[in-house]
């Protein structure tokens, strides 16, 4: 897993083109080969075994959210970021998937742009999951944030930085997709209304369902955070 191994075919004569979805957010579709997805989905499960195994969140109003979750570098804590999950030591985040995000965030935004993601969330999203329209705001930089699809596509619903309403855009996110979104579009709104059953790859190796994995920049203390 040390080098990024990029798609970039289209779907014949239907291609799916690289569409920038708001100011700062850019949606690459294909951007993973299916070998390189195959290799993430293996490592995927492998951390959602432990030693923090995947769970699905409850947020601090006592609502469940539906997707299992498991977190490298920082875990998520609705709405902190912690080193511990129940007196558990996090996965590190490894070095490719730092790497990795580098790379989307040069392809989203051009050479030049720097990243480096410290935290990686990683959302199963099996039978009905969905998730609701909310803001990615518990990171303490200005930093984009990065989101790979693998798996079952779904409808990804991309808004505006006031509120969960409109406007907004659906889109559909597939396996080995990137979406970027960064500056302007930071603190966006976004969800996942829906996910499409079975329409996943089988090559790819997960039996059903999606996972995303979005890399972020906690912004702190960078000097503590493991890397493998
Ligand atoms: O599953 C997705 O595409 C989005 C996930 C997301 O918004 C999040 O983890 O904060
Ligand atoms: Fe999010």
């Amino acid at each position: 897993m040390t080098d990024a191994h990029f798609g970039g075919s289209g779907d014949g004569l239907f291609a799916r083109e690289r569409a920038t979805v708001a100011p700062g957010a850019v949606h690459i579709p294909v951007w993973l080969t299916p070998e390189y997805q195959k290799s993430i989905v293996e490592e995927c499960d492998r951390w959602a075994s432990g030693p923090v195994p995947a769970r699905t969140p409850t947020l601090p109003g006592g609502r469940r959210m539906s997707v299992r979750q498991v977190c490298l570098g920082w875990h998520w804590a609705p709405y902190r970021y912690t080193r511990t999950a129940g007196g558990v030591p996090v996965l590190p985040l490894p070095r490719w998937l730092t790497e990795l995000g580098r790379a989307a965030v040069v392809d989203a935004f051009g050479v030049g742009t720097r990243f480096e993601a410290d935290a990686a969330l990683v959302n199963f999203y099996d039978g009905g999951a969905t998730m609701g329209m909310h803001q990615d705001k518990d990171e303490h930089t200005d930093a984009p944030v990065v989101s790979l699809s693998l798996g079952d596509a779904c409808r990804f619903r991309f808004g505006n930085t006031v509120d969960r309403g409109r406007p907004y855009r659906d889109i559909e996110l597939r396996s080995g997709d990137l979406f970027v979104f960064g500056g302007p579009s930071r603190l966006a709104y976004h969800g996942v209304p829906k996910v499409h059953p079975d329409t996943a790859d089988p090559a790819i190796g997960i039996r059903t369902g999606r996972i995303n994995i979005t890399l972020r920049s906690t912004g702190l203390s960078s000097s503590a955070t493991p890397t493998t």
